[in-house]
């Protein structure tokens, strides 16, 4: 392994931006396929290999006109991963698999503190619940725990904004019974999905009540082009994070008014480098908006947010931010350090500062 490798595994990190059935990865992925061969999944099915923008160019030609293609139709195709994924992903016993091998990986990449986020999924053919979908999840955090795996997990339950306002609602109900009854392992909300989908305005109820019965909130928001309106709305809440925010600041068709919004109420951001490449929501790496955030002093976190589908992990994301943006091995620890005070476990923060500063003598003599 290469000393910057080495470093940036090394490095402590926190993770607070990744969905469970996006950060399975390709030995899973086997193992899934093996249980269900009828299937006739292929792994070329459930990630988007390296070659960034390689993946979709290719589906260009089914789709001529694939430079004409809208936001939508290119969010959709991308889409299309996660109910390839879900159907792999099916049984209780398929959720405890995956739940423990992410974290074990997680832990094995350097990551010490993790917040984990899934969609309760009712499978009617195996007979899965959504109450004991994110139970086998509890339970899969707490075999890890148990088994002395090194990193400490919180869970977010999604809502997927495909499923519209009432579904938002119960889900938050959900959350809110898991939240009271797993001695704080359940700690917020996420909304997620398809962005070109459906109107945030909808679950502005389901939102404001999560909030108000104590869980954090953490949005993605502004992730596609010409949502202001809908952002706007939604830092109105106000969420406690924000995932990606790809086109809130006015350079990029977002607004100063979205900008101070953010600023005001300091609320951090999750930014996913590669996944937004990928996605083709950023054109390049170096056109990232990480920069933008990052030299106004912003709070921002780096995240993976599917690290299966998009073929990475947080070390390797780490390390790209430092060599796109130029950035120190002691800048980029200062990165991780501060992301520990954008968790949504402030009972864990002294103890992980803690375990920052005991493991910063051994990084440096690298
Ligand atoms: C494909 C692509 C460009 C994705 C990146 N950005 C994303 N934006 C919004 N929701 C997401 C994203 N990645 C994953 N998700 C959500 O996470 C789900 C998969 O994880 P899970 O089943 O909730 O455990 C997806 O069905 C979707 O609802
Ligand atoms: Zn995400």
């Amino acid at each position: 392994m290469e000393e910057a490798d080495l470093f940036y595994r090394q490095l402590p990190k926190v993770e607070l931006h990744a969905h469970l059935n996006g950060s399975v990865s390709f030995s899973t992925i086997e193992k899934l396929v093996a249980r269900k061969p009828h299937l006739n999944i292929e792994h070329g099915m459930t990630a988007i290999r390296s070659g960034q923008r390689r993946t979709l160019d290719e589906s260009a030609v089914d789709y001529p006109e694939f430079h004409t293609l809208t936001t939508e139709c290119i969010s959709q195709m991308c889409f299309q991963v996660f109910k390839v994924i879900h159907q792999l992903v099916d049984t209780e016993e398929d959720i405890l698999m995956v739940a423990k091998d992410v974290i074990r990986e997680f832990a094995a990449d350097g990551v010490k503190y993790l917040e984990l986020r899934s969609t309760p999924r009712k499978e009617k053919t195996t007979g899965m619940t959504k109450r004991r979908y994110v139970e086998t999840v509890i339970e899969a955090i707490r075999q890890c725990k148990n088994e002395g795996v090194d990193i400490e997990v919180r869970f977010l339950v999604a809502v997927d904004r495909r499923n519209g306002a009432e579904v938002a609602m119960e889900t938050v109900k959900l959350a809110e019974d898991f939240m009271l009854s797993t001695g704080g392992l359940v700690v917020g909300l996420d909304l997620s999905g398809d962005p070109t989908v459906g109107h945030g305005r909808d679950f502005l109820p389901a939102l404001q009540k999560a909030k108000n019965c104590g869980l954090k909130l953490s949005l993605h928001l502004s992730e596609v082009p010409s949502q202001a309106d809908e952002s706007e709305l939604l830092l109105n809440i106000p969420p406690d994070r924000i995932g990606h925010g790809t086109f809130l600041h006015p350079e990029v068709g977002g607004s100063q008014s979205l900008v101070d919004k953010v600023r005001k109420h300091n609320t951090p951001l999750e930014l996913c480098l590669t996944s937004n490449v990928k996605g083709q929501t950023v054109s390049s790496y170096s056109q990232h908006h990480f920069l933008y955030w990052y030299q106004m002093g912003h709070p921002s976190v780096i995240c993976t947010d599917d690290k299966g589908v998009f073929c990475t992990d947080l070390s390797q994301e780490y390390q790209l931010a430092a060599s796109t943006f130029n950035l120190s091995q002691e800048d980029m620890w200062t990165l991780s350090h501060k992301a520990i005070d954008c968790t949504f476990a402030p009972d864990l923060q002294q103890q992980l500062h803690q375990k920052w500063l005991e493991l910063q003598p051994t990084l440096f003599q690298l």
